[in-house]
């Protein structure tokens, strides 16, 4: 098969599809590489890099997109690429459709096979391509939180682990899935004062286990968020129904009654957020204030650690990418009901239910089984 990998061309997007060492497993297992000219250069996966795995370089992203079989990115496809996919073709990558009506319509235009990392399942009831960049989010959403809160940037001067003699700052985490936990060990680490908000009680019983009394877990109710992000200095909101549009658990009023100052960072923003007065950011211009409150909602936070991330990312994606291109996608997704689970269009249709709930209506979109629209 033939693998194409573009250059990203999302704001500060430095990841890159495939990694060097990612490129010589799939040229060892007989398939041809295409990498666009300098597509891992800025995090320090040079032409000669991927050359030298066996790997070619193409100057223009038009030339990847007209040639290969296959195309492994990051993010989801912008306008502009998303025109030049095909029937035929396979996108393996992030898409986050549910909040994204544009990006929706054009897929299903394009006629290609559309595979979202971030509703791949496994056999623990986890999301193993979404969860590497969920880990990286989640610790980075505290690095941003604690520099936020800084006078400087807009926040109330709060050091978040405080100082013998001055209480820590109190984080609130919403959601104690991935980007929870990972969230929760950093904001632990530096000494805050840290609460974990989830409706699952068997989730809430794992994380009293891992954190042994470090931090509290509270079940998450309307009245327990009305109390805790009152008091709250950094909030994280970290909820996900897979592949849903995120629900507004914090609304304008819980803004309203926030402390001047304080920070939320809306990590599930890329679901369309869990706050009501989210809208999404970059990372060149991360933050905006509504009602004395710090809104950072990064939709690519990985991207700003995307040497780490890229690494991380493709630990995950290789295995299925790799029976993706081997047996074919339509094969590789009919022998493994998990990658199946990944496929959110194809042929013009749409096989993901939770992005029809999202969007059916708007777009006029029907919904159809993953499986039968393989057949077709
Ligand atoms: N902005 C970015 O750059 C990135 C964003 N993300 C996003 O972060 C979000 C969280 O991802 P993960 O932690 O991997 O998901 P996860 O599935 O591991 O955890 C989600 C948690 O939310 C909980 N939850 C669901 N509804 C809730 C409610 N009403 N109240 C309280 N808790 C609720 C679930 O019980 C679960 O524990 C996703 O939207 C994901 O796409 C992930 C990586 C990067
Ligand atoms: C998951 C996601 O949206 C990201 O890594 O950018
Ligand atoms: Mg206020």
């Amino acid at each position: 098969m033939i693998i194409g990998v573009p250059k990203e061309i999302k704001n500060h997007e430095y990841r890159v599809g495939l990694t060097p060492a990612a490129a010589k497993e799939f040229v060892a297992n007989g398939h041809s590489v295409l990498i666009e000219n300098n597509a891992g250069a800025a995090i320090g996966f040079y032409n000669e890099d991927y050359v030298a795995a066996g790997a070619t370089i193409i100057d223009t992203p038009e030339e990847i997109f007209a040639t290969a079989e296959m195309i492994v990115k990051v993010k989801e496809p912008q306008p502009n690429e998303c025109k030049m996919l095909r029937e035929g073709q396979t996108l393996y990558t992030y898409l986050h459709l549910a909040p994204d009506p544009v990006q929706t319509e054009l897929l299903v235009k394009s006629g290609a096979t559309c595979i979202a990392y971030e509703t791949v399942t496994d056999n623990h009831g986890g999301l193993p391509l979404l969860a590497p960049m969920s880990e990286v989010a989640g610790r980075m959403s505290i690095q941003a939180g604690a520099h936020h809160l800084e006078k400087a940037q807009g926040g109330s001067g709060t050091l978040l682990g405080g100082v013998p003699g001055v209480a820590p700052a109190k984080v609130v985490v919403v959601g104690g899935g991935v980007v929870g936990t990972n969230a929760a060990k950093m904001a632990v680490g530096m000494g805050a004062d840290v609460t974990i908000l989830d409706r699952s009680l068997p989730r809430l019983r794992q994380l009293d286990d891992i954190f042994r009394g470090s931090v509290k877990t509270v079940y998450s109710t309307v009245d327990a968020i009305d109390y805790y992000t009152a008091k709250a200095d950094l909030v994280v909101g970290a909820v996900l129904i897979p592949g849903a549009a995120a629900p507004k658990l914090i609304t304008k009023e819980h803004i309203k009654n926030m402390k001047p100052g304080s920070v939320l960072v809306d990590v599930a923003i890329d679901q369309g957020g869990c706050f009501e007065t989210s809208k999404a950011t970059t990372h060149q211009d991360p933050t905006y204030v509504i009602d004395d409150v710090v809104h950072y909602c990064v939709a690519n936070m990985p991207g700003g650690v995307a040497r780490t991330s890229t690494m991380a990312l493709n630990n995950a994606t290789l295995p299925f990418g790799l029976a993706l291109a081997n047996k074919g996608p339509k094969k590789a997704m009919l022998e493994d009901q998990h990658l199946l689970n990944g496929l959110n269009v194809h042929k013009g249709k749409v096989t993901y239910k939770a992005v029809v709930d999202a969007l059916g209506e708007s777009l006029n979109l029907e919904y159809m089984d993953a499986k039968a629209a393989l057949e077709i």
